[in-house]
């Protein structure tokens, strides 16, 4: 996708993409790089960052990658110190690695609840932490965008992201007021339904469904994505924090992924008939 932004927009300028191995985070790595910045990704398959990296060196840009899994904070900490050694004080963290199953809130299992929520809101934490500790805060210069999804009316069908990615939408705006006297400014990304090796995992009909139920009628693209999070991370964002910003073609206004059951509804309590005859 042609971007829109200057050449040298990041010019100088150190980028963190967690999860920039594939998908979204590889489109940010991309955008960010071919504007100018230094690149540190990383995930947990090193292969998947190995090919990243040689993708992202074919196209001219300088990136540092390494395998971290985001749940363990130290792996979190080591992958921060070395891009700091490897590459310089980091201006950009984007929270992207993430993911989960789908699921009925009833028959999740407590490790199947506690691994997505480790997966997308400790490490979520635990990477802008690090970062905000070791890079931003002492350079008095940051932009953090947190990837999260479209939570807007709940997640049914993956109530444990849904549940995680609240907590990170809320974390957003708790962060970008401790954090702006630091000039570390904080926002977060809600992406709809976006075609990438993510969404290949789950079921086509699924995917059907979201782009029937999406107001205009198509899936996403990860260039899209990785366009707003360059604005954010943008100096032109530079008085904009603690926001999220939804890119899924109008699906938090309208459209559902989760069909209702088509079930007797139960009789109203006897205080409902009684108010009703008032
Ligand atoms: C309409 C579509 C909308 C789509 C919108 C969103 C799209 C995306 O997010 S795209 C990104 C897609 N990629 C993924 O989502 C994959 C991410 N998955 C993972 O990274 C991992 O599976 C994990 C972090 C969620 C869990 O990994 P791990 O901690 O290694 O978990 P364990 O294997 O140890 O299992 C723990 C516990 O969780 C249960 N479980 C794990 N995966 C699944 C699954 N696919 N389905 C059902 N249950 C799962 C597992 O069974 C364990 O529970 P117990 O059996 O009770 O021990
Ligand atoms: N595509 C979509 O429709 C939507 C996507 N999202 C979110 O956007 C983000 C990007 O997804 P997308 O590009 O589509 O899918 P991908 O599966 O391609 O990307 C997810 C990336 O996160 C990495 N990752 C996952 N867990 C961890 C972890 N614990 N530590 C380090 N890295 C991790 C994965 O690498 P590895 O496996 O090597 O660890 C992978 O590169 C995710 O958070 C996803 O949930 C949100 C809404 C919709």
């Amino acid at each position: 996708m042609p971007s829109i932004f200057r050449k040298d927009l990041f010019q100088g300028q150190v980028a963190i993409v967690t999860g920039g191995g594939s998908g979204i985070g590889l489109a940010t790595a991309t955008t960010l790089g071919e504007l100018g910045a230094k690149i540190a990704i990383c995930g947990r398959k090193k292969e998947k960052l190995d090919a990243a990296a040689e993708t992202l060196a074919k196209r001219g840009i300088e990136v540092f990658a390494d395998a971290c899994d985001i749940r363990e904070m130290e792996q979190v900490t080591a992958f921060v110190a070395a891009v700091k050694e490897k590459l310089g004080t980091a201006s950009v963290l984007v929270n992207n690695a993430g993911g989960q199953f789908p699921t009925t809130a009833e028959t999740v299992s407590a490790r199947g609840w506690e691994a997505v929520v480790r997966n997308n809101l400790n490490g979520t934490f635990f990477m802008t932490q690090s970062v905000a500790n070791l890079h931003m805060i002492p350079a008095k210069r940051g932009r953090v965008v947190n990837v999260i999804a479209n939570v807007a009316r709940g997640f049914p069908g993956m109530v444990h992201t849904g549940a995680a990615r609240a907590g990170v939408e809320n974390m957003t705006k708790t962060l970008a007021i401790e954090w702006a006297q630091y000039n570390v400014q904080v926002n977060a990304v809600a992406p709809g339904v976006i075609r990438t090796s993510g969404t290949d995992q789950y079921p086509p009909e699924l995917l059907e469904l979201s782009r029937e139920r999406t107001p205009m009628k198509r899936l996403g693209t990860a260039g899209e994505v990785a366009q707003l999070i360059a604005y954010l991370a943008s100096d032109a964002a530079f008085f904009v924090t603690g926001v999220t910003w939804y890119i899924d073609g109008g699906a938090h206004l309208w459209g559902d992924n989760w069909i209702i059951a088509d079930a007797e509804p139960p009789p109203p309590p006897a205080i409902v008939a009684e108010l009703a005859k008032e």
